[in-house]
């Protein structure tokens, strides 16, 4: 299938929905809410998963595997913050033709499954600290409230759950996942994000305070929160009963910190909220796309030729397509594409050729266009007599002619400057849509103009429901996304924009997905 049907900027949604099929990333599944990840898909997330599993293990996490299923009982131990989610909880009742005696939970979050096992293995301070890391997926059988959309169920995460002796310990691991995940964002999707803390009503309820990584979307000024880092405090310790005897003898409960970056995140909802209308009568969308970090950068560098991958998780960085004419020495400008992929790979690079006789040049052109890849270099016989090849770069279209001599010096540097130039130019679209603004006017033209919101917040509780309740609409209410821990100057006297009381902080506000 080529060409796309949709444009980014005219049909956000569909754009994204055709983008993410014709690029062969995902296939639909005829279970809703569930969807096939194909090698093109799978080979990005396993390039993240590689860098971040050797950046833990520095930390010294450990690979675990816990089970998928979890008892009734134990499930309930989360209860005071648990019942908000429990319909999204899946269980288990039947085997075969019997019904179970009791039913069994599939894992949403493994908390409740780990949990009495770390009260089991910690028993002493020379047990801690205890660092647990799992990659897996989770089931949660969501329900996007009004529309009757079913969100996606499945999804692959990992699972950072780790205990420590002192709270110190544990405030700085939330830091150190965090900078990972701004990593993964930042120099392997070419994402910006901002670092900074949930406040009390969006932290996970469970937890002491939650910090995240926000993304932001310009096509649809919505901000789309990355991984999270959460210290829990004691508070599971008490749950669970995690204690430890320390150096003098005295029992005290454990601190500790969970983190994911949960590859989901409602890819559609952009497309749910901007085309309520439309999508009723179009229910054959039930896809939920939840890839968050792979959604999250199909999103910010997508064109209306397809995907735009940054060469760091480029399945494939470089594409070579050998252009025969009718009377060329075929057999020599294949040889050339061979070798010219041969040394590329002997250089590190992910390199491939397509020599398929049935499909043109052009449509090769076109198919690679779609799906991505950073570089494009053709061999025809104008290029072998003159030992050159063609180079054209996916994010910009330039075409060079280099020597072949040049060819693992130029292509470097030529990925190089792609995955510099596209989080550069993410990074100012997405510093063009931050507004600063004071009052309750300011604010909502800005929220009308799909703006990322910086305003002062005087941070009650009571003032961030009002804005909720203030904003609602077919669109979503607008909520704080976060403090951004790079704060700037908060003049003394200066109110906040919703409740008109002194304000204490500045926090990112918006819509989100
Ligand atoms: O999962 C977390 C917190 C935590 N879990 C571990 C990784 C980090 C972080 O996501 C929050 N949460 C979200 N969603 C659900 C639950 C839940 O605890 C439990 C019930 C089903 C749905
Ligand atoms: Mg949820």
């Amino acid at each position: 299938k080529l060409g796309m049907a949709y444009k980014k900027d005219d049909n956000f949604g569909e754009w994204y929905s055709e983008v993410v099929v014709n690029s062969e990333m995902i296939e639909y599944y005829d279970i809703s809410g569930c969807y096939i990840l194909r090698p093109w898909a799978m080979e990005i997330w396993e390039l993240l998963k590689e860098f971040f599993d050797a950046e833990i293990k520095k930390l010294k996490l450990k690979p675990y595997y816990f089970p998928l299923f979890v008892t009734e009982n134990v499930l309930q131990k989360e209860k005071d913050h648990i019942e908000g989610f429990a319909p999204e909880v899946a269980w288990v009742t039947k085997s075969g033709k019997s019904e179970l005696e009791a039913p069994i939970a599939i894992r949403p979050t493994s908390e409740t499954v780990m949990y009495p096992y770390f009260s089991k293995w910690i028993r002493s301070h020379r047990d801690l600290p205890l660092r647990c890391n799992q990659w897996c997926n989770v089931v949660r059988w969501e329900f996007s409230n009004p529309t009757p959309f079913i969100r996606s169920r499945e999804f692959l995460w990992q699972e950072g759950h780790t205990a420590f002796a002192t709270k110190e310990e544990a405030d700085e691991e939330v830091l150190q996942i965090l900078e990972l995940y701004r990593r993964i964002y930042e120099e392997f999707l070419a994402v910006p994000v901002s670092k900074g803390r949930k406040s009390e009503m969006e932290k996970f309820a469970g937890g002491l305070y939650t910090t995240s990584v926000e993304a932001f979307i310009p096509n649809t000024g919505r901000g789309i929160q990355g991984a999270t880092s959460h210290c829990l405090g004691q508070n599971f310790a008490k749950m669970f009963d995690i204690t430890f005897e320390n150096e003098k003898g005295a029992r005290e409960m454990v601190w500790q910190n969970s983190w994911a970056y949960t590859t989901r995140s409602v890819i559609l909802t952009p497309y749910l909220i901007e085309n309520l209308l439309s999508v009723l009568h179009k229910l054959f969308f039930l896809i939920m796309y939840r890839f968050l970090q792979i959604g999250v950068m199909v999103m910010t560098h997508g064109d209306d030729k397809g995907l735009v991958l940054p060469p760091r998780v480029a399945p494939i960085q470089v594409i070579v397509i050998p252009v025969p004419y009718k009377d060329a020495d075929t057999t020599a400008i294949k040889g050339a594409c061979e070798s010219a992929v041969y040394t590329l790979n002997e250089s590190g690079f992910r390199a491939d050729l397509d020599t398929r006789e049935n499909y043109s040049p052009g449509w090769k052109y076109s198919h690679w266009e779609m799906k991505g890849v950073p570089l494009r270099i053709e061999i025809g016989p104008k290029d072998l007599a003159n030992k050159q090849v063609r180079i054209v770069r996916r994010d910009n279209g330039a075409k060079v002619d280099i020597p072949v001599d040049n060819l693992v010096d130029e292509v470097k540097a030529l990925l190089d400057d792609i995955q510099a130039n596209l989080l550069k130019t993410a990074k100012e679209k997405r510093d063009a849509c931050i507004e600063v603004i004071h009052t309750w006017d300011e604010f909502t033209i800005a929220l009308n103009n799909k703006r990322l919101i910086l305003a002062p917040w005087c941070d009650e509780e009571e003032v961030e429901k009002d804005v909720k309740t203030r904003t609602k609409g077919d669109l979503g209410a607008a909520k704080t996304l976060c403090t951004p821990f790079d704060q700037p100057e908060l003049p003394e006297g200066t109110l906040c924009f919703a409740s008109g009381k002194p304000a204490k902080k500045w926090s990112f506000w918006g819509r989100s997905y």
